[in-house]
């Protein structure tokens, strides 16, 4: 079974979240039950693998009909009799040797094998993290403290942390590398709080030599985590103990953060993961494919498609993935190869959700900007050629660019009737084909508002 479980959900899957699993038995009514070292991974492995856990078992002439995943301690861990071989390795930072009494309080979150240096794709809106991140995991003499990276949804902050502890583990054994979200940080916090443990809380979490805490925002408004946070914080940089933080945005505009946190969290370096353009995505989805070659080896992928992709998925790179992910198994599935109208077709929820919402009042401003002309000219009653020509071009791209009809444009264009707005974007076509000029000038417009 393990290894048919591991060919299904992956090796590295397998290695994360299952390995630290253990068996404890099957209850009346079907129900078996495994003990996890983390409630994270009991939700995580239900909600992921629950139904191929369960299906496998099915298989295997048991009556099992559930699944329960409870936290280990010492009255839930089976008799050694019945006991699964324990995993050899699993798949996170060593707890501190220091205490393992108390060890409980401190698991930092599994690591996914997948998300490594090498995995990562750089390109210019991400180098200056990718290099910072690449200093730190050297755990050479630290001359920056705290990390601070931040970036929006998706853009690769839970992977680099992830790449620099697995680089840690790997350069710098004897380091305690600790990496947990900040909610994992509070659930530890209210654990040791509710089970009178601070003492033992605050001595393990001193205890660490490399702190990353993911997603920090999440202690915003919470005031009781924050000072604890705060606390852990002076004395681990006091230390000379590095500190890796990653939030959705920088440290001044996380609200409800206290002041002297704020202060704390810029007091090193803090560098951000730009919005990804079109080469990294290509990168990125050129990195991916190369995998799926090995798992589809028979996939033919048409010329194009890649392009296309990022070009049309500009959101964040787990939107980009998960498409690429749905494309290969949609068309092994069917069996063709992937061609322009298998991605349309099996995308066109993906490439629809993505489409950028581009606004009437953003063309105007682009328009009025690229013609050197106010906006209020563009928009205004005067027809002489300097402001017709733009605004039938402005009229032009908004027919094109936005789903609005051609009275609701009209109204936007001081309240033109939707017969002007019409013929605008009818000379526009006639001129686009008769004067190079124009051509030129809606399609660097489109480009601009398409960026
Ligand atoms: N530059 C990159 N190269 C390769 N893969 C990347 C890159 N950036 C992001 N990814 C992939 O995109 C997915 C999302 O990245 P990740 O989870 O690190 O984002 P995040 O910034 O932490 O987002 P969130 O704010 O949602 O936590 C992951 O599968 C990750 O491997």
């Amino acid at each position: 079974m393990q290894s048919q479980l591991s060919s299904t959900i992956g090796e590295n899957n397998y290695k994360t979240w299952i390995e630290p699993m253990e068996f404890h038995g099957v209850e009346p009514g079907g129900v078996a039950v495994f003990n996890v070292p983390t409630n994270f991974i009991g939700t995580y492995v239900s909600q992921n693998f629950g139904d191929i856990l369960l299906a496998k078992l099915s298989g295997m002439d048991t009556d099992v009909r559930r699944l329960k995943f409870q936290v280990a301690n010492a009255d839930t861990r089976p008799a050694p009799a019945q006991q699964q071989p324990r995993p050899a390795a699993q798949a996170q930072p060593a707890p501190a040797a220091a205490a393992p009494a108390n060890s409980d309080l401190l698991p930092g979150a599994p690591l996914d094998g997948r998300f490594t240096f090498d995995s990562f794709v750089v390109g210019k809106p991400n180098e200056l993290a990718h290099a910072a991140a690449k200093r730190v995991a050297e755990g050479g003499q630290v001359t920056f403290n705290p990390l601070f990276l931040y970036g929006g949804v998706g853009l690769g902050k839970t992977h680099l942390m992830h790449a620099i502890a697995w680089d840690l583990r790997n350069n710098r054994p004897d380091l305690n590398v600790l990496y947990l979200s900040a909610e994992q940080f509070m659930y530890r916090f209210v654990q040791a709080l509710r089970e009178r443990r601070m003492m033992d809380f605050k001595e393990l979490f001193r205890s660490v030599d490399v702190l990353m805490v993911d997603d920090v925002q999440f202690i915003a408004g919470k005031d009781s985590t924050q000072e604890e946070f705060f606390h852990t914080f002076n004395a681990l940089v006091d230390q000379n103990k590095q500190i890796i933080i990653s939030a959705d945005r920088a440290p001044d505009e996380i609200k409800d953060l206290e002041n002297r946190i704020r202060s704390r969290l810029q007091s090193g370096l803090v560098v951000d993961l730009h919005p990804t353009d079109y080469e990294l995505r290509l990168g990125i989805l050129q990195s991916k494919v190369q995998n799926y070659r090995e798992q589809y080896p028979a996939l033919q992928l048409d010329d194009g498609i890649l392009e296309f992709l990022a070009h049309r998925i500009s959101t964040n790179v787990r939107v980009l993935e998960g498409a690429l992910t749905r494309l290969f198994a949609f068309a092994s599935l069917v069996g063709q190869p992937i061609t322009m109208e298998l991605t349309q077709d099996c995308l066109a929820d993906v490439l629809r959700a993505s489409d950028r919402k581009i606004s009437i009042e953003e063309i105007q401003r682009k328009v009025a900007e690229h013609y050197h002309i106010r906006l209020s000219d563009l928009i205004g009653p005067k027809r002489v050629r300097n402001f017709a020509r733009p605004r039938q071009v402005a009229m032009y791209l908004c027919k094109q660019l936005t789903a609005r009809s051609l009275p609701e444009i009209g109204r936007r264009f001081g309240g033109r009737d939707h017969t002007t707005v019409m013929h605008g974007v009818k000379r526009i076509e006639e001129l686009r084909t008769q004067d190079s000029q124009i051509a030129d000038d809606v399609e660097l417009l489109r480009r601009a508002l398409e960026a």
